[in-house]
């Protein structure tokens, strides 16, 4: 069997600083035989020579392209626009399969020249669960700013940081007045994010999950003060706060914080926004009185570059090490194969079956 060349490629986005391998699982990638080549990237959160330690070899930023075709191209986030024609096996988040705004280019490029994706959302055991995903950190984020725009401590513009530093400014300060929080979606990985951030800043939070929310009651989530959405909807529910709702005399609620950002689809549940908001401003005011602010950011877990990598390098592992397997794998070509099809993209055009 030809031994596994993986590539670790630079992030073309420079706010991303995460990884999905660290240094400390590429020593254990190499130790058991596989090659794995590591780009220069100015921003990773870990240097180079950390991974040149752990076997890895150096690689100028960018020159995926030119690697031998058998190589597969390991990242996380989008590809520069060039070349158009891609023709390795990519391993990252396409976003590819939800008729999202560029999608159809993506696989297109794929299909001129004979790649294949293996899109990281879609690396699932065989019930369906993803193994490798932010989720926990992006929640622990979420309800982080939350409670520090709540006390009125967020500054801007966001950038990212440690753990260390975040849960220093979290510890309730004298005159902090004391608050209810609630978290929707809190059985699953961002809703449990959510909820330890809450537990560092000194607030026990209320979960809610399908079970509570199955015979919703406004009136309840209303009278919370901090409110943090961490669901995953799959089909459409009704929405959790409309507009009318935000203008409820008997509104406690003045910090919502939408992990989610479904904002645009028909699943969203919290139809009371229009354009998610980001690291130079997080937060947007919705009602001026009593207020009510929004914070919607979609790359919460690229604030906590260092943590999330490695827990999300640590799931990704044992993946890696089974490559060859049939698994996990095979059914992210399987599931590329047939993003292919919708497209009307023939079978024939793909080289990696
Ligand atoms: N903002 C970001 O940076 C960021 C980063 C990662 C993930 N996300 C998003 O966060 C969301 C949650 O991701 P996750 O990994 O935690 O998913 P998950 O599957 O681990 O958890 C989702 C939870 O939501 C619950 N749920 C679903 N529908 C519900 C409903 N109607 N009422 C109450 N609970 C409901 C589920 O039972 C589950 O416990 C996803 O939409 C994901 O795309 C956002």
């Amino acid at each position: 069997m030809t031994e596994l060349h993986l590539w670790l490629r630079h992030e073309v986005r420079t706010t991303e600083r995460r990884t999905p391998v660290v240094p400390a699982d590429a020593r254990r990638l190499t130790e058991s035989g596989v090659r794995l080549t590591v780009e220069e990237s100015p921003q990773r959160i870990f240097p180079l020579e950390e991974y040149e330690a752990a076997g890895c070899h150096r690689a100028p930023t960018g020159s995926w392209v030119t690697a031998p075709p058998d190589t597969v191209i390991l990242g996380l986030k989008e590809l520069p626009y060039d070349p158009p024609a891609l023709t390795h096996r990519h391993i990252f988040f396409g976003h590819a399969y939800k008729q999202q705004p560029g999608a159809a280019d993506l696989l297109r490029r794929f299909a001129a020249g004979s790649g294949a994706l293996l899109d990281l959302e879609y690396l699932v055991d065989d019930q369906g669960r993803r193994l490798a995903a932010f989720g926990f950190w992006a929640g622990y984020l979420g309800a982080a700013l939350a409670v520090l725009q709540h006390r009125g401590r967020l500054g801007a513009p966001l950038r990212p940081t440690s753990k260390q530093e975040l849960d220093a400014g979290l510890e309730p300060a004298d005159g902090d007045e004391e608050f209810t929080a609630l978290v929707v979606g809190a059985l699953g990985r961002s809703g449990r994010g959510a909820s330890a951030a809450f537990g560092a800043a000194g607030v026990a939070a209320t979960g809610w999950d399908l079970a509570e929310t199955r015979d919703l009651d406004r009136r309840a989530l209303l009278g919370h003060d901090v409110m943090v959405n961490a669901v995953l909807a799959t089909t459409p529910v009704p929405p959790f706060l409309r507009e009318t709702d935000l203008d409820d005399p008997a509104r406690r609620l003045r910090t919502l914080c939408d992990v989610t950002c479904d904002v645009g689809s028909p699943l969203n549940v919290l139809p009371v926004y229009d354009r998610t908001t980001d690291w130079t401003d997080p937060v947007r005011r919705l009602r001026k009185e009593p207020p009510l602010d929004l914070i919607a950011i979609d790359n919460l877990p690229s604030l906590l570059p260092r943590e999330s990598s490695t827990d999300f390098s640590a799931a990704l592992l044992p993946q890696l090490l089974d490559f060859a397997g049939t698994g996990p794998w095979q059914r992210c070509l399987d599931r590329f194969h047939q993003a292919g099809r919708e497209l009307g993209i023939e079978e024939g055009e793909f080289r990696h079956d």
